[in-house]
């Protein structure tokens, strides 16, 4: 058998600590699939991407990542801006996955590692911001920050359920914020919004739809601005882009572009992948075919 040499990255306080009581077994499957695996457990926010740029150095063949979407983004982080980036599995064992859903990657472990061992690899879109990168969503606007702010305590007691509470809390406080939006390829939008998404793929925050065009390996972003509106309204909206019917809303901006910069004279955080990525001003900017991940050959979402 063809061994590999894989990194296994895991949170062991992700989707409710369900990695740490599944390692053995995983570690079990992924040996008797010819992938020989060492494990890195991380310690606490920033750890994994120092792990995964220290597996690079390694030299290991492989990169898994295991845990939810914070453990995703800061692997990536760790492998961007290297010159060698080996493939990456991805075990998605977090509270939402949202970009192993975007994949249609297994949430079920068994399948997941068949889908590793299987090794079969596309290259995808990295988003660049400022210096930090992404690969599902950046965003701005306060409802975009309650995906780090949900304590991880409560992520850890009640699962999802903590992120829709913490939705409700900050719809009931919605302010709008000015910006101004610049790019490649649409006309500069200078206006009070509700909050900006930068989408690289077409499933982000549990809307299986709320980018019906988005593609991983398209070399372009798919934003969508949501313009001011009050409470009924975004409510109205929220409910149609469930449906991805919110494209022709006349309260809805949505365009495709390859690079683009967010300025606003007000302070506003911007949210990458759903983790705390710095302030704007943002320069935004797509990093084609950047990264070999490990998907379903067949191409069919098997999430579920
Ligand atoms: N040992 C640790 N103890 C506490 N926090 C950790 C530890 N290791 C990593 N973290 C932090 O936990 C955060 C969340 O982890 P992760 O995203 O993997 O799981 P999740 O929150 O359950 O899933 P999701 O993001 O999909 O909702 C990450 O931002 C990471 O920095």
């Amino acid at each position: 058998m063809d061994y590999k040499r894989a990194r296994l990255i895991y949170n062991p306080t992700s989707g409710r600590e369900e990695m740490k009581r599944r390692l053995p077994d995983i570690l079990q499957r992924l040996e008797m699939g010819g992938i020989e695996t060492s494990c890195h457990a991380t310690t606490g926010e920033g750890d994994a991407t120092r792990a995964a740029t220290e597996a690079i150095e390694r030299g290991f063949d492989m990169i898994i990542a295991a845990g939810g979407d914070g453990t995703l983004y800061e692997i990536i982080n760790g492998m961007a801006e290297q010159e060698y980036r080996p493939p990456l599995g991805i075990l998605p064992l977090g509270t939402t996955n949202d970009f192993a859903r975007a994949l249609g990657i297994p949430k079920h472990w068994e399948y997941a590692c068949d889908l590793i061992i299987q090794q079969y690899t596309r290259m995808m879109d990295v988003g660049k911001a400022n210096d930090r990168y992404f690969i599902n969503i950046a965003g701005g606007g306060s409802l975009t920050e309650l995906t780090y702010e949900v304590p991880s305590k409560l992520k850890t007691m009640i699962g999802q359920l903590a992120y829709y509470m913490k939705g409700l809390e900050k719809m009931v406080r919605l302010r709008p914020t000015e910006l101004l939006i610049q790019g490649n390829g649409f006309a500069p939008i200078h206006e009070e919004i509700m909050l900006f998404l930068i989408c690289n793929s077409n499933s982000v925050g549990g809307f299986e739809r709320l980018a019906p065009e988005a593609s991983l390996d398209d070399g372009l972003f798919d934003v969508i601005v949501l313009r001011k509106c009050n409470l009924p309204e975004f409510i109205r909206i929220a409910s149609m882009a469930l449906r991805g019917e919110h494209l022709n809303d006349p309260h809805v901006i949505h365009f495709r572009t390859d690079q683009m910069t967010v300025t606003t004279p007000d302070y506003v955080q911007i949210n990458l992948d759903g983790e705390y990525g710095g302030n704007l001003p943002g320069a935004f900017q797509v990093l084609p075919a950047h990264l070999p991940i490990i998907v379903d050959e067949s191409g069919h979402s098997s999430y579920n």
